[in-house]
């Protein structure tokens, strides 16, 4: 992808982040959180061709909360995702984030733009400009106020920078051009760039795939640093991973499109059922 899809992309996709008067947005609705839920999904089916890839999924996430959702091969992840962003329609169920917004009716940059950002498997940065450069384009993305790009950084929103820099391990690093980092490295920078964008709600797809252990490590100690202070979600396979940063938290297995089990990684493992379709006895 050249970078000016990319910017794009990043501007579609994401949408802008609320920085008030300074950069002249308008700012963006409000979700309406007061009872409690970020996200619920409700009786959501999706249907590819008759086959139902979701089957009347019931899933609500609390304001601060890390879910883990974990389930074999095909069990629905990734389309249970494309639905809360907008990439898919469910065939039938409610998706509402906060009390009000419903996402069925919105349409994928409305989404992006409403505060759920989403952090696909793949990293997706500008490696032609530094870890800084990528910081500072993703925040001043919005699309509405096209000379956004070009406003001069105060030193507010450089102490933010240098704080996503010390948050997602590249401090130190912020000058080096984004294509030289290693794999990890673009994936916390990523995921440093949603930041900047203060979604209200984190999706992430497989974080960890393709990394070492030691970045995988680094990513679990990422992720629980940002435990309570944002709303994510992380789609996982890499168990040892869900076991560090799950806790004592919520984590959902899935399978054929419905949830199979819910509870403590603990409860979740010792479920038969669970067992069953993990092991395929
Ligand atoms: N556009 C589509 N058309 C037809 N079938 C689809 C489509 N998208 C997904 N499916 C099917 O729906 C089911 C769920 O797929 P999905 O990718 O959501 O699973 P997943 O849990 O993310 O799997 P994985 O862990 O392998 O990524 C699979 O059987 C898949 O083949």
């Amino acid at each position: 992808m050249s970078d000016l899809s990319k910017l794009k992309a990043l501007d579609v996709e994401h949408g802008p982040a609320d920085y008030g008067v300074s950069y002249g947005h308008v700012k963006r609705d409000e979700v309406d959180t007061s009872h409690g839920a970020i996200l619920y999904l409700e009786d959501v089916t999706v249907s590819f061709d008759g086959f139902k890839a979701i089957n009347r999924l019931n899933l609500d996430i609390s304001v601060g909360e890390l879910r883990c959702i974990i389930g074999p091969n095909g069990a629905g992840k990734t389309t249970m995702m494309d639905i809360i962003t907008g990439k898919t329609r469910p065939t039938a169920g409610k998706v509402f984030f906060g009390q009000s917004m419903d996402l069925t009716r919105m349409a994928e940059h409305e989404i992006a733009h409403a505060g759920i950002g989403r952090k696909f498997q793949r990293p997706t940065v500008f490696e032609q400009h530094t870890v800084f450069e990528n910081l500072e384009l993703a925040m001043k993305m919005n699309k509405r106020v096209a000379p956004t790009l070009f406003f001069r950084l105060g030193s507010e929103q450089k102490d933010r920078i240098d704080a996503t820099l010390r948050l997602i391990r590249l401090a130190g690093e912020e000058k080096r051009l984004a294509g030289l980092l290693s794999h990890g490295q673009k994936q916390w920078l990523e995921i440093g760039m949603l930041l900047m964008q203060e979604p209200k709600l984190l999706l992430l797809d497989e974080p960890v795939a393709g990394m070492s252990d030691a970045e995988t490590a680094r990513t679990a100690e990422l992720l629980n640093e940002l435990r309570g202070k944002h709303s994510i979600m992380v789609v996982e396979h890499d168990m040892g991973f869900v076991e560090e940063i799950a806790r004592d938290g919520k984590v959902t297995v899935l399978h054929e499109g419905s949830v199979l089990a819910e509870g403590s990684m603990k409860q979740v493992q010792a479920d038969e059922r669970v067992i069953e379709v993990y092991l395929g006895r």
